[in-house]
């Protein structure tokens, strides 16, 4: 499992462990903008709340996120779960399943440095890939007429965000205590991941 605060890297890490370790990536946050994307009613339902940087219902996140952990790709593969747990009930749900981490990586930035990335980070809907305009800029021109930003990436939204997320990382730490291995800021992305990916 990976945590940490909006734009704390769990993207970027998640692609370097995932194509290292060739596990499956599970992103709640990519699974609930799936569903907005199909127009789905849990879709519709979960947009409200991504809106205002809260946490979407457990009814719609917590049998998504099992669904997809039971998957065989996930199951053979193992998985790397991006973004959830993020509330003691949602770990209980796995704790139902006997699912737990053997490492639950956090992630920890400071809060002033998580604003000035959210509000300058792009995806390139084409690859995937993220990018910084000004920390990680695209290579191209071509890839940066094509870049996209997300709708909660602005700075009133992810100052939401970063609220939601302090009040509900404590409840959860607690659960993992055992596995957890916090990884700080201050090393530059491939350095952090060469750095701290003894323990995974
Ligand atoms: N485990 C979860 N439980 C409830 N809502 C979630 C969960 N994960 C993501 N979301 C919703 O999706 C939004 C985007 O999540 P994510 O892509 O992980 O971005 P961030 O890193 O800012 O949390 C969150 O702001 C929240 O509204």
């Amino acid at each position: 499992m990976i945590s940490g605060a909006p734009a704390s890297g769990k993207g970027t890490q998640c692609e370097l462990i995932t194509d290292k370790y060739g596990l499956v990536h599970i992103a709640a946050g990519d699974l609930l903008r799936a569903e907005v994307a199909a127009g789905t009613e849990n879709g519709i339902k979960a947009q409200e709340y991504m809106n205002k940087g809260q946490l979407v219902p457990n009814e719609i996140v917590v049998s998504m996120v099992k669904r997809r952990l039971e998957e065989q790709d996930a199951q053979e593969k193992g998985w790397l779960l991006d973004g959830y747990p993020r509330s003691v009930s949602q770990a209980d749900a796995l704790e139902a399943l006997n699912i737990r981490p053997h490492v639950f990586i956090l992630l920890q930035v400071p809060e002033d440095i998580l604003v000035e990335r959210v509000v300058g980070r792009r995806l390139d809907p084409v690859t995937g890939k993220i990018y910084h305009l000004t920390y990680a800029p695209p290579e191209t021109p071509e890839i940066e007429a094509r870049l996209t930003q997300r709708s909660d990436d602005t700075e009133e939204r992810v100052k939401l965000r970063l609220k939601t997320h302090r009040q509900n990382v404590e409840d959860v730490l607690s659960i993992y205590s055992d596995v957890i291995v916090p990884v700080s800021f201050g090393s530059i992305t491939s350095s952090l991941f060469a750095e701290k990916s003894r323990f995974v």
